[in-house]
C-alpha cells in the first residue's frame, strides 16, 4: 500500500457529519449518487472535484438547505434538513463571492450573523472586532467593502462566519477566486485559526493545491457526486515535496488527469509559509 495515501477509516462514534448512501436528483438529473462520507470533530475536510461534480450540492445536503431523496445525513446526530433548532447557530458558511453588504463597514458585516442570532449590539460588536483582529484586519474595521481588496473581503467573510462561534464551518470555493499568493496566505491563516479554536471545517474546492495545503482528509468526488478517492494528509506529508507531488498525481488521475482544472501549481511543493 502507498504509505502516503492512507485510506480513511472512521468509527460511527467519532463522526460529526455522517452521510450514508445519499442520493439527490434535481428533476430527472442525478446530482449525488449513493454518496457516503464522514467528517470527525476538529477535522478540516476538503471536497474536491471538477466543476459540476456535485461538491456544492453535497455541502448543501450537509447544511440541510436541501434534503436527500435517499439515504441519511446526520450532523451531530441531528437531521440538518429537519431539525433546524438543534443546529441553530452551530453552522456557518462562507462562499466564493464574499456576499458582504456594500453599505456596511467591515465590522458591521462581521457582526451580522450575531445580530441575526439575537445577540446584543455590544456583544456582536465585541465579537466582530475580536475576529477581525484574528483574521489580521486590525485597522480596516471601519472601511466599506469597496475600500477592501478581494483577499480582505474574504477575511471579513471568514470573520463573520467565525464570529457566531459555530461548531462547523463550511467554505465553498472561498480561496479559489484569489491570486495564488493571496489564496495561500489566506487559507493557511484560516486553517491555523480553525485548528487553534478547535472548529470542524468542510471546504469545497476544485483545486488540488488548496486541498493538499490545509486538509486533514480529502474526498475526491466524481460526477454524479460519489467518492472516488478518500485520502488522509498528515503534517509530515505536507512537509515532504515528493510525497505531496505523489498525492497530487494520484488525485489528478482520479479526477481525470486534467491538471489545469485540477489547479496544478508547480510552486506548491515549495510549501513556503508566506503569512
Ligand atoms: N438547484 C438545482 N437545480 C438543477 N440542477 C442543479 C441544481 N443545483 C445543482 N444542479 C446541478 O447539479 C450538478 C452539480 O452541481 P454543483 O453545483 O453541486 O457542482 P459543483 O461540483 O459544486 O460545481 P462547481 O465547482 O461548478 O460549483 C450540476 O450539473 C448542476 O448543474
Amino acid at each position: 500500500m502507498n504509505p502516503i495515501a492512507t485510506p480513511t477509516t472512521t468509527t460511527q462514534s467519532d463522526a460529526f457529519i455522517e452521510m450514508r448512501d445519499v442520493s439527490k436528483h434535481f428533476g430527472d438529473f442525478l446530482a449525488v449518487d449513493q454518496l457516503s462520507m464522514t467528517v470527525r470533530r476538529g477535522e478540516i475536510v476538503a471536497l474536491l472535484g471538477r466543476t459540476g461534480a456535485g461538491k456544492s450540492t453535497v455541502m448543501s445536503l450537509s447544511m440541510g438547505t436541501i434534503a436527500p431523496d435517499q439515504g441519511t445525513v446526520r450532523v451531530g446526530g441531528a437531521d440538518p434538513s429537519r431539525e433546524f433548532d438543534a443546529l441553530r447557530g452551530k453552522m456557518a458558511v462562507a462562499f466564493q463571492t464574499d456576499r458582504l453588504l456594500p453599505w456596511r463597514t467591515a465590522v458591521e458585516n462581521a457582526e451580522l450573523g450575531l445580530l441575526i442570532l439575537n445577540h446584543s449590539k455590544s456583544q456582536a460588536r465585541e465579537a466582530a472586532l475580536h475576529w477581525l483582529a484574528r483574521v489580521k484586519l486590525e485597522g480596516a474595521e471601519h472601511k466599506y467593502v469597496h475600500e477592501l481588496s478581494g483577499g480582505m473581503r474574504q477575511r471579513v467573510s471568514l470573520a463573520r462566519a467565525l464570529a457566531v462561534d459555530p461548531e462547523l464551518i463550511f467554505l465553498d470555493e472561498v480561496f479559489s477566486q484569489l491570486d495564488h499568493v493571496t489564496s495561500q496566505v489566506l487559507r493557511r491563516d484560516f486553517s491555523r485559526i480553525v485548528r487553534e479554536v478547535g472548529k470542524t471545517c468542510v471546504f469545497v474546492t476544485h483545486r488540488i493545491e488548496d486541498a493538499l495545503d490545509i486538509a486533514d482528509r480529502i474526498y475526491v468526488l466524481d460526477a454524479p457526486a460519489r467518492v472516488c478517492l478518500a485520502l488522509s494528509v498528515s503534517e509530515q506529508t505536507r512537509r515532504d515535496p515528493r510525497a505531496l507531488a505523489d498525492l497530487h498525481d494520484q488525485i489528478a488521475q482520479a479526477i481525470g488527469g486534467d491538471t489545469e482544472s485540477a489547479g496544478h501549481d508547480p510552486n506548491y511543493s515549495e510549501n513556503q509559509d508566506l503569512s
